[in-house]
């Protein structure tokens, strides 16, 4: 039997996910949004796909929720996405709605999956979400560390002039500009990236990669990133189907852990087919210790601000 991924918000995010994991040949997709026949077309123009790219999936759209019974994860990307000069946080209250009322559904439909938050702000929408659920923390993660990674590296990569492919990087914290890209960790090739690229361009790449979701809003205008982020949740429901036990930031919940408790932040997971198997724990300076105090912080100010079960 083929896995099958429901992905609720059928918009910029949701369908670019669907494209990442039809392309991968991943799981049977199931596409939900309130827009009256748009998660039926991008369904059926991805199905249309098929024949070329090579894919023999089931993929339908839908206006309800009876059509992700039985799936083994739910993507979470509905909601609004921020403009020029807005904040992610700014999105807070509207996202927060639409998330419980989609959590609800997804409770009644597909009581045995996986969740993974997309919507932003996504630290604090994925504490929700777990709260909503009643579900184990390992159950219910957030999207955002593979993305601030990915951006990370890709702009570590431009500098060196080289692949891609050589250049390990993460980033801890909440998805904000206050999240920790940890140089220290960072490597090109195997060797550590403060061994090849000066301190102050280091610096800038690290500012880049904080600011890079805001990057792309300004450059866009209409709305914010999707290709990368759809690559990013793909990345993470293959190592759920999968169960590759990939060592990965996700938005994880802290009960203890890096001397947190009781919130959901991004740090380094090992994620497989129990979902978030075990949040690993590095050494980290004072200096980045209290970057990633700081970056608690402002997920926990806007969490404040809601009212959960
Ligand atoms: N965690 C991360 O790293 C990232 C998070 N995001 C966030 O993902 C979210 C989605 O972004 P986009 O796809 O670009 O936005 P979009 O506007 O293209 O799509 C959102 C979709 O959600 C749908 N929707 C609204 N209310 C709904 C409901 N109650 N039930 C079902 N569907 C509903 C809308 O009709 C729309 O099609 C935003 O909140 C954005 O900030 C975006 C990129 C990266
Ligand atoms: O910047 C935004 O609003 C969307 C997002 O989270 C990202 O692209 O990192």
């Amino acid at each position: 039997m083929r896995a099958k991924v429901s992905i609720v918000g059928a918009g910029n995010v949701g369908a670019t996910t669907a494209h990442w994991l039809a392309a991968r040949g991943m799981a049977d997709l199931v596409l939900v949004d309130v827009v009256e026949g748009l998660p039926q077309g991008k369904a059926l123009d991805l199905l249309e796909a098929a024949p070329i790219a090579g894919f023999d999936l089931r993929i339908v759209g839908s206006n309800g929720y009876e059509e992700i019974r039985g799936s083994q994860v739910v993507v979470m990307t509905a909601g609004i996405a921020r403009k020029p000069g807005m904040s992610r946080d700014d999105l807070l209250k509207t996202n927060a709605g639409i998330l419980e009322e989609v959590v609800r559904n997804v409770k009644r439909y597909a009581p045995d999956a996986f969740l993974i938050v997309v919507s932003n702000p996504v630290d604090v929408l994925t504490y929700a979400a777990w709260r909503y659920t009643g579900w184990e923390t390992r159950r219910v993660m957030g999207m955002a560390g593979v993305l601030d990674s990915t951006r990370f590296r890709t702009f570590l990569a431009m500098e060196l002039g080289i692949s891609v492919k050589d250049v390990s990087a993460f980033v801890m914290g909440g998805h904000g500009d206050q999240m920790v890209p940890l140089v220290r960790y960072s490597y090109a090739g195997g060797i550590p990236v403060e061994k090849l690229i000066p301190k102050e361009r280091l610096d800038a790449i690290v500012e880049r990669t904080r600011k890079g979701g805001g990057e792309i809003v300004n450059l866009l205008k209409s709305g914010s990133a999707y290709y990368a982020p759809g690559a990013a949740v793909a990345e993470m429901v293959e190592a759920i189907l999968l169960d590759q036990r990939r060592l990965i930031p996700v938005i994880a919940y802290l009960d203890g852990e890096y001397g947190h408790r009781d919130i959901y932040v991004g740090v380094p997971v090992i994620l497989g087919g129990n979902g978030v198997e075990r949040v690993v724990e590095i050494e980290l300076t004072p200096e980045e210790q209290e970057a990633f105090a700081r970056s608690v912080e402002a997920v926990r100010g806007p969490l404040e601000t809601l009212a959960l079960p």
